[in-house]
């Protein structure tokens, strides 16, 4: 093996100290070791002096450009794989760094999956001693990385391929990782985990570090895996999902797991403010700054110093804003209306948005470096359509939530059916809201088809598909019909000792007490099931005695 071993740490080279911290706890959480340098000089010195298995460089630093970091390595005839990080949309500094014999780049804003997965790509974390002994690999810097395919199709002479032992993309065997570091999703994609082996936490339905996002499908354990990691750093996130996916969910997660939790979380919804005091809610005012301020006030943002900021529909701020908002991230500081003086704020900002907010950029609606500066690490809330096989457990969860006493809501088959194959736009929230409704409108137990009022010309899965989850809400579904009129079988009549009219007497008692055992003794919703008229019903119960 080359002269790098997985003993050496990696180096970081980036001038953001955001992004360093970033890229340490992620590297080091994979059981590497990491070293940093914040510019091209401090990287070349460090060079000099050691050895490392991976250097990860920014390109372009106050100090000069990433590029040259390449070369260095070139030429003091290192064979320690270059990987790059290039501004988003530079694809020609990317081929260019390729050309220099970088392995491969990241586009910003980096999500911690696709640096995971080019670290997987360049070097064998924990492997066995066995497999390290093993005669020698070609030098790392002959590995092609994934984004390496598409920007070497524009120009640079593809370099050799992966035939390294335990890389991953384009490979067969999953590599070596830490148990605890391996998401369930990488777990279930090499055929670890058997189908019928029980599902972690299936009581919790989740995780106990993270009760307000439910769900044990490989997109919610891996959403919950990236924001623990979010959580130990100060890093902007953007939150992507469609409505109702959970972004709210997630940024308060990521604050009640941060060193933050004691702090304020104060969420913020830019699209429900009026442009005209966004200024004064963001930031604050002075007395006397305008009509009507008659006392001083803070804004968003020193009511959340020290804690977190979460900027829902961040979308829709209006262009200025976006402007003093910039300001505000770069400064670290704020200035009232009014007030000449700026102060110091400390905020971690956490925004979400349900627009495609890189189109928006494209558009010329949304600042280009307020997206980079919030978007340094994005997360992505998976739409509920993608998640089917937690549908069963959050709808027995969601029955549960309702309950009536010790009695749960049961789903007929035709609704139980329609549950699972329609497609959610509005995901958890449309969910939530068509169990609570279903449950408000059902007469009796049983909740109805007709009572979800959903759309049933909206089914996304065939029934074959459906049947799949079926078994999860086996407890919730609506036991096998039985016969109203006994509940047991007819009683025996015997001519000569039993009259016709104690006996049907005795079967209607019977069926008036199982309909209002089961509308747990509503009259109304009784005679509604029995196909009959409240004042039936109510003359009924009085002549079979029925208190
Ligand atoms: N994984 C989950 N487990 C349980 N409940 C969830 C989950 N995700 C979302 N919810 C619930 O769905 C509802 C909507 O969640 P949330 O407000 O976080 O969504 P959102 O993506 O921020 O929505 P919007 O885009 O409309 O602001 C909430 O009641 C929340 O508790």
């Amino acid at each position: 093996m080359s002269k790098h071993n997985l003993q050496d740490p990696v180096l970081v080279v980036d001038d953001e100290a955001d992004i360093r911290d970033l890229m340490e706890m992620t590297l080091m959480k994979m059981g590497l070791r990491v070293d940093t340098a914040v510019g091209v000089e401090e990287a070349k010195a460090k060079l000099d002096e050691n050895d490392y298995s991976l250097v990860l460089t920014d390109m372009r630093m106050p100090d000069g450009s990433g590029l040259e970091v390449v070369q260095y390595i070139s030429r003091l005839l290192l064979d320690t794989p270059v990987a790059v990080i290039t501004a988003f949309g530079n694809a020609d500094q990317a081929v260019e760094a390729l050309k220099a014999g970088a392995f491969d780049y990241l586009q910003k804003p980096i999500t911690l999956s696709q640096l995971r997965s080019l670290v997987k790509s360049a070097v064998t974390v924990n492997e066995p001693a066995t497999a390290m002994a093993e005669p020698e690999s070609p030098a790392p810097s002959a590995v092609a990385g994934k984004n390496q395919e598409a920007a070497a199709g524009a120009a640079a002479p593809a370099p050799v391929l992966n035939t390294r032992k335990g890389v991953s993309g384009g490979i067969d065997k999953p590599m070596s990782v830490p148990d605890g570091l391996r998401s369930l999703k990488e777990r279930f994609s090499s055929g670890e985990t058997e189908a019928h082996t029980p599902l972690p936490e299936q009581e919790l339905f989740g995780e106990e570090d993270m009760p307000r996002l439910l769900g044990v499908s490989p997109q919610m354990v891996e959403v919950r895996h990236l924001i623990r990691r979010l959580a130990r750093s100060d890093v902007p996130v953007y939150i992507a999902g469609e409505s109702g996916s959970g972004k709210e969910q997630a940024a308060r997660s990521i604050h009640e797991l941060s060193a933050r939790a004691a702090q304020p979380f104060i969420a913020v919804n830019c699209g429900a403010i009026p442009e005209n005091l966004m200024e004064s809610e963001f930031f604050g005012y002075k007395k006397g700054s305008f009509t009507g301020a008659d006392a001083d006030r803070m804004g968003f943002f020193q009511y959340a110093d020290g804690g977190t900021l979460f900027l829902d529909e961040v979308a829709d701020l209006p262009l200025a804003m976006q402007v003093k908002l910039l300001r505000a991230i770069q400064e670290k500081a704020v200035r009232r209306l009014g007030d000449a003086r700026e102060t110091q704020v400390d905020v971690r900002l956490v925004c979400a948005t349900h627009k495609n907010l890189h189109k928006l950029v494209e558009e010329g609606k949304f600042r280009q470096d307020l997206y980079y500066r919030l978007n340094v690490v994005s997360l992505n809330m998976p739409p509920l359509r993608e998640m089917r096989e937690d549908l069963g457990g959050l709808i027995l969860r969601l029955l549960h939530k309702h309950r009536h006493g010790q009695e749960m809501y049961r789903l007929s088959p035709k609704a139980q059916d329609a549950l699972l194959r329609y497609s959610y736009p509005g995901n958890f929230r449309e969910l939530e809201n068509i169990l609570e409704r279903a449950v408000a409108l059902t007469v009796g137990q049983i909740i109805q088809l007709d009572d979800l009022q959903i759309q049933t010309d909206n089914l996304l899965y065939t029934d074959a598909a459906a049947g799949a989850e079926m078994h999860l809400l086996d407890e919730i579904a609506e036991p096998a019909k039985t016969n109203l009129a006994a509940g047991s079988r007819l009683p025996d009549f015997v001519p000569g000792q039993t009259q016709i009219q104690d006996y049907l007497d005795d079967i209607e008692r019977r069926i008036i007490t199982q309909a209002l055992q089961q509308t747990r003794y509503n009259r109304t919703q009784a005679a509604k099931l029995l196909g009959i008229s409240f004042r039936s019903m109510r003359y009924r119960m009085e002549r079979l005695d029925i208190s």
